[in-house]
């Protein structure tokens, strides 16, 4: 068992709210606590971030003993600090040189969980990174052949078949193979924090296709999905209507909804949890968690931007480094 995490944080794109809610957290825990993290980008957006929110922090290429100067790992920029709140490809080329970075801690043994601020997917793509975030990206740098999105929170958990994707690409991967691949996925993560968890699946059409009068894809292909994992062992129900699922999880039937596509996931989640909701990449051989919210460029700059999910990022984060992997 890890006792104190090493947790290495990336900076996210340096022109959204990521430094800042980086500082903030850092600055609302106990001094002591600021040793077992290590911030994976630039210490002058980072002194950017304490100019604008008011808050004194101290970094340097190691943490001190006392916790007053906090470890920065630094990535250089290809040019200048890039300008708050706006689109650019110098920030979207640093914000993946930081992932990368990261990525090397955590598989060389140096950082025992990754916490990621938000990126910018425009940005990224604008300095010819073509990933969909960090998904994706972590997936490729890993070798690791395909990884999911888990959405959690206190009281509503969600997986995704598919993520970043056209509606019209997720209907074309809701398909029985990728939907019991994620369901084990789910069930692998909840057993490996030592619960075994009641799973439901959602339905891709209106009533589940409603005996094929909406759509025949769930009797075509999530049903024997469902089949096939009971079967395995895991317990797992549907598909579910998925106007109804979602507020059944929520108030304690299933402990973990696999939903089909990005939005009949993210949604109930933002709505209930925005603030405590994290994003967590499964399937990877390393550990990564996240806030579930984006850049924010409206509000960067600010000093506006909330820091609860950051926090609630990096707590789920250490509790998955007290929590060993399950072996194959
Ligand atoms: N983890 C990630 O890397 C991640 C997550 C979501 C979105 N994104 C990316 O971020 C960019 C912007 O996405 P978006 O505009 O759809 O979503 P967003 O989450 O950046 O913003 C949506 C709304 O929520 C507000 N908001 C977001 N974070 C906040 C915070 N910490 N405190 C207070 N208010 C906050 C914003 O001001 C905005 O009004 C896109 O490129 C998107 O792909 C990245
Ligand atoms: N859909 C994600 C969310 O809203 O949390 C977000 O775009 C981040 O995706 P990655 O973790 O793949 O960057």
């Amino acid at each position: 068992m890890v006792k104190n995490a090493k947790v290495a944080v990336t900076l996210g794109d340096p022109a959204g709210v990521g430094p800042e809610v980086i500082v903030k957290s850092l600055a609302a825990m106990p001094r002591h606590e600021r040793r077992d993290f290590v911030i994976v980008g630039n210490s002058k957006a980072l002194e950017r971030a304490c100019r604008t929110t008011g808050i004194d922090l101290r970094f340097g290429p190691s943490a001190s003993e006392d916790g007053s100067t906090i470890a920065v790992d630094e990535v250089a920029l290809d040019g200048s600090l890039p300008e708050i709140g706006k689109v650019s490809p110098i920030a979207g080329d640093a914000s993946v040189r930081y992932i990368s970075r990261a990525v090397e801690l955590a598989m060389s043994g140096d950082a025992d969980v990754i916490v990621t601020a938000p990126i910018n997917k425009e940005a990224m793509n604008l300095a010819g990174h073509h990933f969909d975030g960090h998904t994706g990206l972590l997936a490729h740098l890993t070798g690791s052949k395909s990884s999911f999105m888990l959405l959690a929170s206190d009281r509503l958990n969600t997986i995704h078949v598919s993520t970043h994707v056209s509606l019209r690409g997720a209907i074309e991967r809701a398909k029985t193979d990728r939907v019991i691949a994620t369901i084990e996925a789910g069930h692998n993560h909840f057993v490996r924090l030592g619960k075994k968890p009641r799973i439901a699946v959602a339905g891709i059409n209106p009533h589940c296709g409603e005996n094929g009068l909406f759509g025949t894809e769930d009797m075509e292909f999530l049903t024997p999905a469902v089949e096939l994992a009971r079967a395995k062992g895991i317990d797992v129900v549907g598909p579910i209507s998925a106007d109804t699922v979602f507020a059944r999880a929520y108030n304690g039937a299933f402990d973990l909804v696999i939903a089909q596509y990005h939005d009949q996931g993210h949604i109930p989640i933002k709505l209930v949890a925005f603030e405590t909701a994290v994003n967590v990449s499964l399937g990877l051989p390393i550990d990564r968690v996240s806030v579930d919210h984006g850049t924010a460029f409206d509000i960067a700059g600010t000093g506006k931007a909330n820091h609860a999910n950051m926090l609630s990022a990096i707590a789920y984060a250490q509790l998955m480094a007290r929590s060993p992997r399950q072996r194959a």
